[in-house]
């Protein structure tokens, strides 16, 4: 049986259109549904297993990208967003109603990743928005309950599917980390 990580990427990865404009992201609730606009394409679109960001009903994976801050304009309904963890690196502004996590933000001016929010593409309105690319923090879905045995399955579909797995972020983005480290100890 194939193994199930997340609805969007699970009959195969759908290439992006390569001009998408933006969208509107809707939260599941069935009505006074929290709506988001976000100006222009995703970037680094992946699937993430981490304990923290926001999983569909049944799915083992989170998928999800960012996008530029100022990008990003809460259009319907911001009263019923909530922060899940104030505490957290990246504060998920969730809704109250349905629990989808609608964006993420970092306030800490000093991480590498400063000024990009995360949000789940899977939830726009619109089709073409850039594909996942990779999988990161594979690892991690064992934090939420899955069995270590259950690891080579899942890495050999990610695989399948043309996700490299990785059990923390792409190779590019580690190097993207480390230089902003670098160049704050060397300020
Ligand atoms: N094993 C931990 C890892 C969590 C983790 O470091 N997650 C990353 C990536 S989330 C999007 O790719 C992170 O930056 N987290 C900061 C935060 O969540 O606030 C676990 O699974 O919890
Ligand atoms: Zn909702
Ligand atoms: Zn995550």
């Amino acid at each position: 049986m194939t193994v199930a990580l997340h609805p969007s990427i699970d009959n195969g990865v759908k290439q992006g259109s390569g001009s998408f404009a933006g969208g509107t992201l809707a939260c599941k609730c069935a009505d006074h549904q929290v709506k988001v606009a976000v100006k222009g394409d995703v970037a680094h679109n992946h699937a993430c297993g981490c304990t923290k960001c926001w999983k569909p009903q049944g799915a083992i994976f989170s998928v999800v990208a960012v996008v530029p801050r100022q990008n990003i304009t809460v259009l319907e309904n911001g009263d019923k967003l909530q922060i899940v963890d104030p505490s957290a690196v990246i504060q998920r502004y969730a809704c109250t109603g349905c629990g989808t996590h609608m964006y993420g933000r970092i306030e800490n001016k000093n991480h590498p990743f400063y000024g990009l929010d995360f949000i789940h593409a899977e939830l726009f309105q619109e089709q073409g928005s850039a594909a996942p690319q990779f999988a990161a923090f594979v690892s991690s879905v064992i934090e939420s309950g899955v069995k270590p045995e259950q690891m080579g399955g899942i890495r050999s579909r990610f695989k399948e599917l043309g996700l490299e797995p990785y059990d923390c972020l792409s190779p590019a983005l580690m190097d993207a980390i480390a230089t902003h480290v670098a160049k704050a100890k060397a300020a």
